[in-house]
């Protein structure tokens, strides 16, 4: 029992470290690079506490360099997926007992471990592992997911303190109860803070979770597992496995306990475990909460007003970092006729500076994408671009598998803006441009409204104050984060909570209320201090 109304610590962001040469933060995490590089990491899974190995191993690789063997993880099957469940269930009552405050000191304990001791290991793990580089392991692995957990502990005690009105009389409490059975989060390869927030955001709030990463993200999930087991978090609530996904969600969405499923990933991936779950509703004690932050065709329209030079820049950074493998990355761009010979120009200077190479070499900018199959299909757009008449490809266009998956930064010039990759997510480096007549403003916006089934994030380029408002207005259902005069990458958990609608998901804002609210289950309370011993109201006396 609490014995006081404890505030938490004052919550801040995590401050985003420079890596300059010379610095303590740039050699310790090239010592941990280093010390991963030299041995290989034996990976089990974790259920209930347990370091499970189930014999059959599966290598793990750096995606820019596949000849080198990071380590191997321990490939599970459906009986892990029972254990964790049974584990899960087993744990419940203990944690859901535990007072939110004792709750609370681990997860902040998590994010001051991952500003000191954990900070490069998750940050070394994301490089090689992910192929990230430096700046983008930082913003992700150690700062967004610091960040996730603090912010979180703040929101959960604003929803706790969220409390009804009494009359005279009466007391009536909310209580916050976690959902009556377990979570499924169910995690993507590209943010390792999207990997730990999953399952730590539903555990915070009381709920016991079953964790399964991409298989291409296991390295650094390992690493947060660490993380949350060294920070206290009791064995069994969190599970993680490493079974297929299609053998997870089998048994998960089969079970009666089965409450609530918290996903980043794709669209088609959501919208069949959607289905499935639905299907199987008559089956479970309660209504799941279902979350799926999922794709996005993400867009960049300029005005004929805007900063040329600001345009450039935000195309490069938001198509290009991390190999534009970033749910927001902008894929394509509505340009004003009048000013693309100037955008242009701008953008052929700094193309030509882009490097790309493994994220051990820090000048790199740019580094593999993450598996095979993605640079086949990366490959493929490119070649399908090469030969269509309504497309010419103006930088990059070249790829390379033979080390690693790289492909060349590749810009698409189109006269059709309901061209393939105008529309479709392609999770790559491959930007498509639409060169618009300047008097033809309205006409674009309603193209760009209607062109994809996403609306996750874009951004608007003017000066003129009257076009910012208008574009803002007209594409207000176009993006659930919608930036102006800036790239539409990089939101930072609690000044730009993050999320999008339409096919890209359910817009509970990942690292804010709106998405803790998900992981409760309400109950009223009304307690009556002196309750009335006579049925018959006033309204009923004689005359
Ligand atoms: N909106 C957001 O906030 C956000 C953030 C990050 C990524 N994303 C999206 O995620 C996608 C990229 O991530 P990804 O390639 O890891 O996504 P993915 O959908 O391929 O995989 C996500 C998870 O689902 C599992 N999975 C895949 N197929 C499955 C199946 N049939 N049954 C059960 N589980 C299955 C995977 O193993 C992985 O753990 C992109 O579409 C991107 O836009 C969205
Ligand atoms: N929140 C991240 C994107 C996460 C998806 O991949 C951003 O704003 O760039």
């Amino acid at each position: 029992m609490s014995k006081g109304f404890f505030k938490i610590p004052t919550t801040k962001n995590e401050p985003v470290l420079n890596y300059l040469p010379g610095s303590p933060e740039r050699a310790a995490l090239k010592e941990q690079i280093a010390q991963y590089k030299s041995s290989e990491m034996d990976i089990p899974m974790f259920i209930g506490g347990e370091e499970v190995r189930s014999g059959n191993t599966v290598r793990i690789f750096p995606p820019h360099e596949i000849e080198h063997t990071l380590g191997h993880y321990h490939a599970g099957d459906e009986t892990h997926v029972y254990r964790a469940i049974d584990a899960a269930t087993n744990a419940k009552e203990g944690w859901e007992a535990l007072n939110w405050e004792e709750r609370a000191a681990i997860f902040l304990k998590a994010a001051d471990l991952i500003s000191g001791p954990y900070r490069q290991k998750l940050n070394a793990s994301t490089m090689l592992g992910q192929s990230k580089n430096v700046y983008q392991a930082e913003i992700d692995a150690a700062c967004e997911m610091a960040d996730f957990l603090r912010f979180n502990v703040h929101y959960m005690t604003a929803i706790y303190n969220d409390q009804p009105a009494s009359s005279p009389g009466i007391w009536n409490r909310m209580e916050y109860r976690p959902l009556e059975g377990f979570v499924f989060a169910l995690t993507p390869f590209n943010f390792t803070s999207i990997a730990g927030n999953l399952p730590s955001a539903p555990a915070m709030m009381g709920n016991v979770v079953i964790w399964k990463p991409s298989k291409t993200a296991i390295y650094s999930a390992h690493i947060l597992m660490e993380l949350f087991r060294e920070a206290g978090l009791p064995d069994g609530v969190i599970n993680l496995i490493f079974a297929p996904g299609p053998v997870v969600a089998r048994a998960v969405f089969d079970h009666p306990d089965f409450a609530g499923f918290h996903f980043t990933g794709s669209t088609g991936v959501f919208q069949d475990i959607w289905k499935t779950i639905g299907n199987n509703i008559h089956k479970y004690k309660s209504y799941p909460r279902i979350v799926g932050e999922t794709g996005g065709k993400d867009f960049i329209i300029a005005h004929k007003s805007c900063d040329a030079q600001a345009v450039a820049t935000a195309l490069i950074r938001g198509a290009f970092e991390y190999q534009g493998q970033k749910c927001s990355a902008v894929s394509r761009a509505y340009l004003p006729s009048g000013r693309w010979d100037e955008i242009l120009s701008y953008l052929q200077k700094d193309m030509k500076e882009i490097k790309m190479g493994s994220p051990e070499d820090f000048r790199n900018f740019m580094n593999a994408v993450i598996d095979e199959p993605s640079f086949d299909k990366l490959a493929s757009e490119i070649d399908a671009a090469k030969n269509h008449p309504d497309t010419k490809i103006i930088f990059g266009g070249n790829y390379d598998k033979t080390h690693g998956y790289f492909i060349e930064p590749t810009i698409i010039l189109t006269t059709n803006p309901s061209y393939k990759t105008m529309e479709e997510e392609l999770f790559g480096p491959i930007l498509t441009i639409y060169v618009y007549d300047d008097s033809k403003l309205d006409e674009t916006l309603n193209v760009l409204d209607k062109t994809s089934m996403y609306a996750l994030t874009g951004a608007v380029f003017a000066k003129d104050r009257a076009i910012i408002q208008k574009i803002t207005k007209r594409l207000s259902n176009a993006a659930g984060n919608f930036y102006v005069n800036d790239k539409p990458t990089g939101a930072v958990v609690g000044q730009q909570p993050f999320g999008g609608a339409r096919g890209s998901g359910t817009n509970d804002k990942a690292g804010s209320m709106l998405n803790m609210l998900r992981w409760v289950s309400p109950r009223t309370i009304k307690e009556n201090f002196v309750p009335p011993v006579d049925f018959k109201y006033p309204f009923m006396m004689e005359e």
